[in-house]
């Protein structure tokens, strides 16, 4: 029986794992509607959900990462309680259970998050609240990783909260924001606290910016995984046969250091020309540690099931590359080894091998 390729409404049903997903980039329009309202928040370019939506997501295709951080300045904005982080964090993870994402890393910044009076603790506390709720009704468990703002000055503070929190349901730490004039060793110092606290961290790096940036994240600043790392592809000549590595991307590749790869917003962001021409068709052949996500839901108007498919269509990838890229994504999870190894083998594979092996009704 020949493999069915694999479509949107069944890559929606496999047990599916995300580990780069913003919670300030994947919210409800109609929530971001709702909470403006009740907060009295009046600098939204318009009240219509639909209307709203379709207007993130044109102002995020600017091919700027600059300009496409700018619309965070309106979720944020609504993002001032409680009761709103505790809000969103449920829908998140929600909504990831709709799509079939079984595990999930969702990261956000603290320090954006205490305008209106909230401390750090209080703002980590809301977000947990959500996610422990949406996993007792939807069995769905989402971990969350805080993130330091590059530009600012706070990493050590948030660093500290990771720590923290961390048997409270905070797997992790991460740097965002602006890339260019911003090196991961401007927080060196967070870094190597959470080294030597035996934390997990990841750092936004070959996004907007090349691979100096690369270079510090991961032999400055001891980063287990990248967040996008496109850019290692300008260490990798492809010209002509087969592909020669500099020693960033061999390093990279032979420590198995996982690219969280996020096709829709590099093609935003451009730091990818097409998700046709995206490096991750490369970067997949030559079996580097390659995981997809969403990045911003919200604006890219996109899910992680979306994402697959939109590969699928562009590199006529298969079940088996769309498990290896879940198991790689699992492997690289901020989880303890043993519930990797269980999600893995209990939950990813056999739902794989059904997908594969059942012909959808006629
Ligand atoms: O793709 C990104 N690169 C760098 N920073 C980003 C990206 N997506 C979101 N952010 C920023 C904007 C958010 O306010 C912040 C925390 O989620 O992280
Ligand atoms: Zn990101």
């Amino acid at each position: 029986m020949a493999e069915e390729r694999p479509s949107l409404e069944r890559i929606r049903q496999v047990p599916k794992v995300l580990l780069h997903d913003h919670l300030d980039g994947g919210l409800r329009p109609g929530t971001i509607v709702d909470l403006a309202r009740e907060s009295g928040y009046d600098g939204l370019p318009t009240r219509d959900p639909a209307s709203l939506g379709a207007w993130f997501a044109e102002m995020s295709h600017s091919g700027s990462l600059e300009k496409y951080l700018e619309t965070f300045g309106h979720t944020v904005a609504v993002m001032q309680s409680a009761e709103a982080l505790t809000r969103v964090a449920y829908e998140c993870a929600e909504d990831l259970a709709k799509d079939g994402v079984v595990y999930a890393e969702v990261r956000y910044a603290p320090e954006l998050h205490t305008e209106n009076g909230l401390g750090l603790e209080e703002v980590v506390e809301a977000v947990l609240d959500g996610f422990a709720r949406a996993r007792a009704d939807h069995g769905i468990r989402v971990g969350a990783l805080v993130t330091a703002m590059r530009h600012q000055a706070r990493s050590m503070e948030i660093a500290e909260l990771a720590v923290r929190y961390r048997d409270a349901g905070v797997a992790g730490f991460d740097i965002a924001g602006a890339e260019a004039g911003y090196p991961p060793t401007r927080h060196l110092d967070a870094f190597e606290y959470l080294q030597r606290e035996n934390a997990h961290f990841t750092i936004h790096a070959g996004e907007g910016f090349g691979l100096p940036s690369i270079w510090e994240a991961i032999q400055w600043c001891g980063a287990d995984r990248l967040g996008h790392g496109v850019r290692i592809i300008d260490d990798i000549d492809a010209a002509g046969d087969g592909a020669r590595l500099g020693r960033l991307a061999a390093y990279v590749r032979d420590k198995r250091i996982p690219l969280e790869m996020c096709p829709t917003s590099n093609v935003q962001t451009g730091a990818a020309p097409s998700i046709a021409e995206h490096p991750i068709g490369l970067l997949r052949a030559l079996n580097f540690r390659v995981t997809v996500n969403t990045d911003n839901r919200l604006m890219g108007g996109t899910t992680l099931s979306e994402e697959f498919a939109a590969l699928v269509d562009a590199f006529g990838y298969t079940w088996d590359d769309l498990q290896w890229f879940t198991v790689n994504a699992m492997k690289s999870a901020f989880l303890d080894f043993s519930e990797r190894l269980e999600l893995i083998n209990g939950v990813i594979k056999p739902g794989f091998a059904q997908a594969k092996w059942t012909r959808p009704l006629a």
